[in-house]
């Protein structure tokens, strides 16, 4: 058995071991004492900076917490996936903590999120002159410098125009009904027995996209635009001074994300929620197989714009996906001048984000929210402000017409298929 005193070492070896620790953690302990400085340093910093952006404007911001670091801010918090259902869990334990309009520190910048539907259609109706469209430059570099989102004043107008125009003269076209109608069940066929991996198909898709309208346009330089008259003869057509190649590019770009990641994003969540509710689906197969008649699911189906028209159950059942699904939640605004809402000052200059998914499952509004139920829209107006899957004001979504008819031509050939599995 080991005595005492042999492992307790003498003094002066003991003096040696503790300057051998003693070096070894002096760097360490350095360090940590730097870090600590630094730390301290840049927390005084960072309140200042805080402190600096607040005193700035004279009014009272709005409550929150703009998160430690000054250019990260709360970003992380807010990324982070909630594995449910809209409102993120940052946006609703927010509004739990300060109420429907909170100041954060977001996409790299100072921003108030507001999630009150009466606020959010103020701060949509007065674009131009209160408010202008503001999205982060970290989004834009991804969908173009010079989108829709990008453009102002008259030269948006145009672009707007010639959208909105093409959109609602084509889509009650019966040859364009068809052409997407078969592009659903050319996809579907593909996807038998598949896993469909959407992201990495998107991101592919993504980096081919810019050459492709290059050759579109390199061809229909060559050629006058014909019934087959799209969203970009319709730009072309208006090319100018303001609306540069370059621009017109960057908006097909910004019309091509709008129109992909939100619609495949519904489509995506149908038919799970058509898995979820039986009773929804026996309901929708009756309306289709109506509309299909005697005619087999095997056989090639014409759909016309009447029989479009004639999907009332579909209809409710894509704005009960559109109001949870909520493709469309977030859009940036940018204060023009400080902006005094509900006592509190949105400073000139702050990002401005208006949240729409809180409104969409408010038990105030909607009862028992989360629930799928499109029979909640049999006496509900959808024209107000607490129903904007689409966003609202001068840059309310230009190809919502044409994302309801392809959610309904999808829900067609999803409910019709289903008789022969
Ligand atoms: C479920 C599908 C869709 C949803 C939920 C949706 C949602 C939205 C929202 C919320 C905005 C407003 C953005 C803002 O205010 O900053 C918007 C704008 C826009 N969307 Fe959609 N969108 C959808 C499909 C489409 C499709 C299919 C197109 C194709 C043409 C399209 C084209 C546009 C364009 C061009 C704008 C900009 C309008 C402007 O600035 O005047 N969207 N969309």
């Amino acid at each position: 058995m080991a005595s005492c005193a042999q492992e307790i070492p003498p003094l002066k070896d003991r003096l040696g071991s503790i300057s051998a620790v003693t070096a070894m953690v002096q760097p360490v302990a350095a360090a940590l004492l730097i870090t600590a400085i630094i730390m301290y340093m840049t927390s005084r910093i960072i309140l200042g900076w805080g402190r600096k952006n607040a005193s700035k404007n004279s009014g009272n911001l709005p409550p929150g917490t703009m998160g430690l670091l000054p250019v990260v801010g709360e970003s992380l918090q807010y990324s982070r996936p909630s594995g449910r259902f809209l409102p993120a869990v940052f946006i609703s334990d927010r509004i739990k903590r300060y109420g429907p309009l909170f100041k954060s520190h977001i996409f790299g910048g100072p921003t108030i999120i507001s999630t009150d539907a009466k606020v959010n259609q103020l701060i949509l109706q007065k674009e131009g002159t209160l408010f202008k469209s503001g999205y982060p430059r970290s989004i834009l570099s991804i969908i173009g410098m010079h989108n829709t989102t990008e453009i102002h004043g008259n030269t948006h107008k145009v672009v707007r125009n010639v959208i909105l125009n093409v959109v609602s003269s084509r889509i009650r076209d019966d040859k364009v009904i068809s052409y997407i109608s078969d592009e659903i069940v050319q996809r579907m066929n593909a996807w038998d027995g598949q896993i469909v991996r959407f992201q990495e198909e998107a991101t592919r898709a993504k980096r081919k996209v810019v050459q492709v309208l290059q050759k579109l346009i390199a061809k229909k330089m060559c050629r006058p635009a014909t019934e087959t008259y799209d969203i970009l003869d319709g730009l072309l057509a208006v090319e100018g001074d303001t609306l540069t190649r370059e621009v017109i590019i960057d908006v097909m770009l910004g019309v091509t994300f709008a129109a992909y990641e939100t619609t495949a994003r519904v489509l995506m969540l149908i038919p799970k929620f058509l898995g979820d509710n039986p009773h929804v689906m026996k309901t929708l197969q009756d309306e289709h197989f109506h509309i299909l008649g005697e005619r087999a699911c095997t056989e090639k189906v014409t759909l016309t714009w009447d029989a479009y028209k004639s999907m009332t159950f579909t209809e409710k059942v894509v704005k009960e996906a559109l109001r949870l699904v909520n493709p469309g939640d977030i859009v940036f605004r940018e204060a023009m001048e400080d902006v005094n809402v509900d006592g509190y000052v949105i400073p000139k200059g702050w990002k401005v984000m208006p949240c729409f998914s809180p409104a969409h499952t408010d038990p105030t509004i909607y009862k028992d929210p989360l629930s799928f139920n499109p029979w909640r829209w049999n006496n509900k107006d959808t024209n107000n402000m607490e129903f904007t899957p689409f966003g609202g004001g001068i840059r309310q979504c230009a190809g919502k017409e044409l994302a309801k008819l392809e959610l309904s031509l999808f829900v067609h050939h999803l409910v019709t298929r289903c008789r022969s599995l």
